[in-house]
């Protein structure tokens, strides 16, 4: 089925809902928007209590996406496919196999308005998968010019992020001077920890498994619970685990300046920033943090670019962030209202 979807807050261009053939799971493809180009983002495979809820997941990442290419000046729009798993499930080789190609064929059908990457529950090797049904997967491998493995560049995004955020909170872009809290230690959350330590920064970490201990304190930093990682006394909180962190619930338990990392949706609801904004804690918007791994990834893979070229690109976030919290600070709303403003901007103009 490819049906126009009608949330008339956020219009999807086409969102298609399928049961695969082989694997009989829930396979979604959102398209939020092609006005700047072809949509992209990632296949992410995770359970879910119903599959309305991964339908609901794929229309909320496909819509950010939208705003996150928009905001990093590339010429695509946002898409997301979701497979919902029953909770409990998981998927053997053969399975797994199977529920790929369904989600192949459902991109395919898209005709090239939408291309996928790997997300949660996908690598770069779900993608070769995928590309057995689809050209429109991601899927070069690094020797042949492709993105590989997109946490070290959203890493170095969040790097580039971290200078302009201090620049503009603390008045210098120096991290030796700094403290930072980072919450999750996975595939971009270490790299993050890491590149602080070699800047200088004092640091605290925590994530759910304790076997990522062994990262944090070879960082220097002191691990801690991942409450008290969230509410530490520090310059800059670092949300790099899941999303939907900060709330009406957790923002007043807040004792950091300033957040910046790579979570994806760190708002549970987008009143939430204003409430930040009155805590006097500067959010960098997530949209905009997190962005180098995507940026890195067209640059290669669409525009084929190099490697060196697109790692410029990425350090190019700075000079983004930098704009929006001016432009914020300017015009007295929100980093997360500036930047949503300035994404629907830059797409009402691409469709024009
Ligand atoms: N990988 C990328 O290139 C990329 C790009 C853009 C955004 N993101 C976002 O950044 C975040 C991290 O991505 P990743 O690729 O590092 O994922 P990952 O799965 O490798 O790491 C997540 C880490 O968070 C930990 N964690 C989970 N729940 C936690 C909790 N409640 N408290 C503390 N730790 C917890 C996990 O144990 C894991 O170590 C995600 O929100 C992801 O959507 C990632």
């Amino acid at each position: 089925m490819v049906a126009p979807h009608l949330d008339t807050e956020s219009m999807h261009e086409h969102v298609v809902i399928r049961r695969g053939v082989r694997s009989g799971l829930p396979i979604v493809v959102a398209v939020h928007s092609t006005a700047l180009g072809q949509a992209i983002g990632g296949c992410r495979v995770a359970q879910y209590p119903h599959w309305r809820d991964g339908l609901t997941d794929a229309l909320r990442l496909s819509a950010a996406m939208s705003d996150k290419c928009a905001l990093a000046g590339l010429p695509n729009g946002g898409g997301k496919t979701v497979v919902a798993l029953p909770p409990g499930r998981t998927l053997d080789t053969a399975a797994r196999r199977a529920v790929l190609h369904d989600a192949g064929d459902a991109i395919a059908g898209l005709d090239g308005a939408y291309a996928t990457g790997p997300d949660v529950g996908t690598g770069p090797d779900d993608m070769v998968t995928i590309a057995e049904r689809t050209p429109h997967a991601f899927c070069r491998p690094v020797h042949a010019g492709g993105s590989g493995d997109s946490s070290g560049h959203t890493a170095v995004g969040v790097l580039a992020a971290l200078h302009a955020l201090c620049a503009e909170r603390f008045g210098s872009a120096d991290l030796s001077a700094r403290s930072f809290a980072v919450l999750g230690l996975g595939r971009v959350g270490g790299h993050v920890l890491r590149m602080l330590a070699d800047a200088g920064a004092t640091l605290v970490a925590a994530d759910i498994d304790e076997g990522r201990r062994m990262l944090a304190d070879t960082a220097g930093a002191a691990w801690t619970s991942p409450q008290d990682c969230l509410t530490a006394a520090v310059d800059v909180l670092v949300p790099a685990a899941l999303g939907g962190l900060l709330t009406p619930h957790t923002v007043p338990t807040l004792r950091c300046a300033a957040i910046a990392g790579p979570a994806n949706n760190q708002l549970d609801t987008p009143a939430t920033a204003d409430l930040l904004h009155q805590h006097g804690i500067l959010w960098a918007p997530d949209i905009i943090v997190s962005a180098g791994g995507i940026i890195h990834a067209t640059a290669v893979e669409l525009h084929r670019e190099t490697s060196a070229q697109a790692t410029a690109r990425v350090h190019g976030i700075a000079d983004t962030l930098t704009d929006i919290l001016r432009t914020a600070r300017a015009t007295g709303s929100t980093p997360a209202a500036a930047a949503r403003s300035r994404a629907r901007h830059h797409i009402e103009n691409g469709r024009r």
